[in-house]
This record gives C-alpha cells, structure tokens and sequence, in this order.
C-alpha cells in the first residue's frame, strides 16, 4: 500500500520506487508488501526494530538480492532486468563491511573507481577528494587491515560514492562513528541531498536519524507501517503513551505522590524517569502533584519526536 501523500510524488522522477514488493526465505517472509518513495534531494530514514526487513530491502535495491514478488525501480530501472545500469547510479554502503585488506586505502578505492570505469584523470581527482572528505587522509598510504572500525566505516562511505551516485543506500552507516563522525556524516548526506542525490538510510539511531532526514518511513514485520514527514512527526503522540521525565525540588514527595498512583518512576540525576503515558495521564499527574504541594522544576517526555512516533508507531515497541 502507498500512502496518499506518497502518490502526490512525481513517482517517475523519484529515486527509488518500491511497489508491494514482497521477499521470502523459505518460510520466512522477510519483506511482505511493501511499497514506498524515495525522492531525489532528499534524506529518507528506514526505521524499524530488529528482524523488520531493512536490509533486506536495501539488498533488493542494491541489486543484491532478487524480490520475490513486486516491482522496484531505481532511478526509472529495474535493477533485476538491468543490475549494471543500476549499480551505476548508486551507492551502496552495506551494514557489514567487505573489505580487501591487504590493499592500501588509496588503492582500494582505485580499484572501486576502476570498478565503475571512472578515467585516470577523474580516478585522479577522486580518490584523494573522497579521502579528505571522510578524513582518511593521513591513512591513504596504510594498509586497510590497520583501520578502526569507525574508519572502515567511513572508507566504505567514500566508495560508496566514488561514482558520484544519484541514488545511495546506505544500511546503519552510523553505528560504528565517533560523534564528530556522525555530525561529519549527518553534514555530507545533507550536502549530497541538497545537489539532488536521492538518500535512504536505515539507522537504529533515531536522534542522528532525526537531524538528517527529511521523511521517516516506519517498518515493522516486513511491511511499511507508517510514513511522515520529519517535520510533522512531533504532532504525533499527543495521545500516544510515551515515556516521561519529572523533576521537583522535593523529590521525596513527589515519589510519594508517584507511589499514591501506582507509577514506579526510576529515579536518575535528571529526576524521575516514568512509564508510557498519554499526554492526558501526564497532565492528571502533575495537576495532581502540584496539588499536593510538590515544587515541580520539569516535567516531559522524553526523547525524540522520533523516538516517540517510533513508540508508537512500530509494534515491537509497545512491548
Ligand atoms: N538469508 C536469510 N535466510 C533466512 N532468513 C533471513 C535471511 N535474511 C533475513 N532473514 C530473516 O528476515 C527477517 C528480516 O531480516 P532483515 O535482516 O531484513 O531485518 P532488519 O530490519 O535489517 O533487522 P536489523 O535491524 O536487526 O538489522 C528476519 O526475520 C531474518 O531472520
């Protein structure tokens, strides 16, 4: 199913297209039915939990791995009647690393660019560009085998754009970086959007998730559950149970008045942190605290707009 506000994008002049499509191993249906848009200039995040067909999904664009049933296009092609045209226009960073360890840094992304028939001149140009870009600079001359793992990551970040893509995929490509690394790669996918490259990127790490992206597609058991824009998600969970934090001048009797109502709010320097709840049960609860006389100094949920609508949204995390 393709939600309405998705049918009012120009489909064919969109990145990805993904109509119902559909993928099984064996008796598992890792992907069924899903169906969604990835627009050219700008970032599209695939949230969901453990096990909800992420990667599996991203294989099938990648070229990687045949769907089942449905159709798929990248950049107008479908890339299981044409993976070269394809691999072509996209980058791929994969969750885990391949990597020919043996090469030096430099080399191993020649080799990519040679891969992609990139000229000696562009082959040139590129490689030592990308290297500053994901600041592997000082280690072009090193052997792969002695990166981190932060830096391997972001080696596969510069071969994954060698080519200079219109289309790039990239499969949780923050969960190794170190924080300047994930603001570093949180500024170069909103420089590649901005020149129009089309960006789906699957990350558990909602907040860098957050500042990145521009829509949220939310997978849950291999089918697309819900899909907002970045900037319309914090309308949701006004009546949605999301976790919440409350801090008071005299902690003794707000966990007086928390024990009255049966909430075990577990106590931290940043105050109480308390269950789910609805924003109705949080405002009963602090008319009813002040009411008692405790000096509240915050009170909220807690968390992203995303991380809420991710509560909300995905089933695993009503659990
Ligand atoms: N090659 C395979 N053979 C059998 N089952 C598979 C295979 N690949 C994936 N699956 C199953 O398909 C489902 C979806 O897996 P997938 O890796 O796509 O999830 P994901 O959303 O990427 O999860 P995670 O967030 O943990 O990376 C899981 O139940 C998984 O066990």
């Amino acid at each position: 199913m393709i939600e309405e506000a998705e049918l009012a994008e120009p489909r064919a002049e969109a990145g990805i297209v993904v109509e119902d499509v559909t993928r099984s191993f064996g008796e598992v249906w890792a992907v069924r039915g899903m169906s969604l848009v990835v627009p050219y200039g700008r970032v599209t995040a695939l949230v969901g939990p453990n096990g909800a067909g992420k990667t599996t999904l991203m294989l099938m664009l990648a070229t990687l791995l045949a769907p089942t049933a449905g159709r798929i296009r990248i950049a107008g092609v479908d890339p299981a009647a044409d993976p070269v045209a394809v691999r072509r226009v996209t980058g791929w960073m994969p969750d885990t690393l391949g990597m020919y360890d043996q090469l030096k840094v430099h080399e191993y992304l020649a080799f990519f660019a040679d891969a992609h028939r990139l000229s000696k001149a562009e082959r040139a140009q590129a490689v030592p560009a990308l290297l500053a870009t994901v600041r592997l600079d000082e280690f072009a001359l090193a052997p792969v085998h002695v990166l981190s793992r932060g830096q391997k990551q972001r080696l596969a970040l510069a071969r994954a754009l060698i080519h200079k893509p219109r289309v790039l995929l990239l499969d949780e490509p923050a969960s190794g970086l170190d924080p300047r690394s994930r603001i570093e790669l949180r500024d170069l996918l909103r420089r590649l959007a901005a020149d129009g490259v089309a960006i789906l990127v699957s990350s558990h790490i909602l907040s860098e998730l957050a500042e990145m992206a521009d829509r949220a597609v939310f997978v849950s058991a291999g089918q697309v559950v819900a899909s907002r824009e970045m900037s319309d998600l914090a309308a949701i969970g006004s009546d949605q149970r999301v976790p919440w934090r409350i801090r008071a001048r005299d902690p003794e009797a707000l966990e007086a008045v928390l024990t009255g109502r049966g909430l075990a709010g577990t106590a931290s320097p940043a105050g109480f942190e308390l269950p789910p709840m609805t924003e109705d049960q949080a405002s009963d609860l602090l008319a009813e605290a002040v009411g008692a006389g405790v000096r509240i100094l915050a009170f909220g949920p807690t968390g992203t707009p995303l991380e809420s609508a991710y509560l909300a949204l995905t089933e695993e995390g009503r659990r």
